[in-house]
């Protein structure tokens, strides 16, 4: 027993950062941390900004995951592909517990500051539309909101322009030999489900053993849209919960909207293969 308390620069912590790099300097914490602004006195506020502001970092590593992947695929590198695929389902995970904060907030809590929040929505988060185009969800009725902010539209229109991640799975079976059907003229267009694609999954889930790396990449992407359509199914119900059946503040029907989403199929051929397996 010792009455001094412990010093841990007596274990060698470096305890002085006059002009030197600190935790703080290298993670930009004065700026993380400064930006939470309630415009209202509710106590409930800081938990709703927080929330979407930790969401928002999560998917832009999903974003960076998704891009390396998409490339990774383009150059045949599976394996690669593979390890950030897995990174993303983590996040998506990550980000599907995180409901479970958000749903301590009551009606009368959310209600407090509701009418602060104005018309800004969910519906106008640039990193989650963009998250939906690389994935091959292409609407471009989307890029509307972010007609104001040049450079967010310009990012949003180039991820339209080049294949999706879904798009380069697709090629990369046509390199394998399979018969894939056309693809589309357009990129930046919504696909048409496509019967011949439905044969090629079909064919390398009848021998998985015979090209395992590409049953490994359909599962993959099976447990992408997985995880996505989870979250797309805890928003609605927390939405519910929260809200009831009140029109969204971006506009929308609120849940009828997002409800409608939930039907949104990211890779259809990948679960229509599933019925005739
Ligand atoms: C109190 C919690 C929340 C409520 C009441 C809520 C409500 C809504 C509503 C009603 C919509 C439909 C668009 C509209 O008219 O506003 C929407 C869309 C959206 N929200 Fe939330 N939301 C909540 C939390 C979150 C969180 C934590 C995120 C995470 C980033 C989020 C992201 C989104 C996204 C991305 C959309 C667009 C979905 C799509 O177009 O498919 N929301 N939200
Ligand atoms: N659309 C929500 C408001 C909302 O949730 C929201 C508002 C500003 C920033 C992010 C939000 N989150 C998700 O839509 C509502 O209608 O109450």
């Amino acid at each position: 027993m010792t009455d001094t308390p412990f010093d841990p620069a007596g274990d060698g912590a470096e305890m002085s950062f006059r002009g030197r790099m600190s935790y703080g300097d290298y993670l930009s914490l004065d700026a993380i941390l400064d930006a939470q602004h309630p415009l209202s006195s509710a106590h409930d506020e800081l938990l709703f900004i927080v929330q979407h502001q930790t969401s928002e970092l999560w998917l832009k590593l999903a974003l960076h995951e998704m891009e390396a992947a998409t490339a990774a695929l383009a150059g045949d590198r599976l394996d690669i592909a593979f390890k950030m695929l897995s990174r993303v389902a983590r996040i998506l995970e990550q980000l599907n517990g995180a409901w479970d904060v958000l749903r301590t907030m009551t009606p009368s809590e959310y209600s407090q500051f509701r009418d602060s929040l104005g018309q800004s929505s969910g519906f106008q988060s640039y990193q989650y539309r963009a998250i939906e185009f690389l994935a091959g969800n292409r609407n471009p009725a989307m890029l509307k909101p972010h007609a104001h902010r040049p450079a967010l539209d310009e990012r949003l229109r180039a991820i339209l322009a080049r294949p999706s991640l879904y798009d380069e799975a697709i090629r990369l079976l046509a390199r394998r030999g399979y018969d894939v059907g056309e693809e589309r003229a357009d990129l930046s267009q919504q696909r048409d489900e496509n019967e011949a694609l439905i044969g090629a999954w079909a064919r390398v889930y009848a021998d998985p053993a015979g090209q395992w790396d590409l049953y490994e990449l359909a599962e993959k992407l099976v447990d992408f849209e997985d995880y996505f359509r989870r979250w797309r199914f805890n928003h609605v119900t927390t939405v519910e919960r929260i809200i009831g059946l009140k029109r969204g503040t971006g506009g929308t029907s609120g849940v009828a909207y997002l409800r409608k989403m939930l039907d949104v199929v990211l890779f259809p051929e990948l679960w229509r293969v599933r019925t005739i397996l």
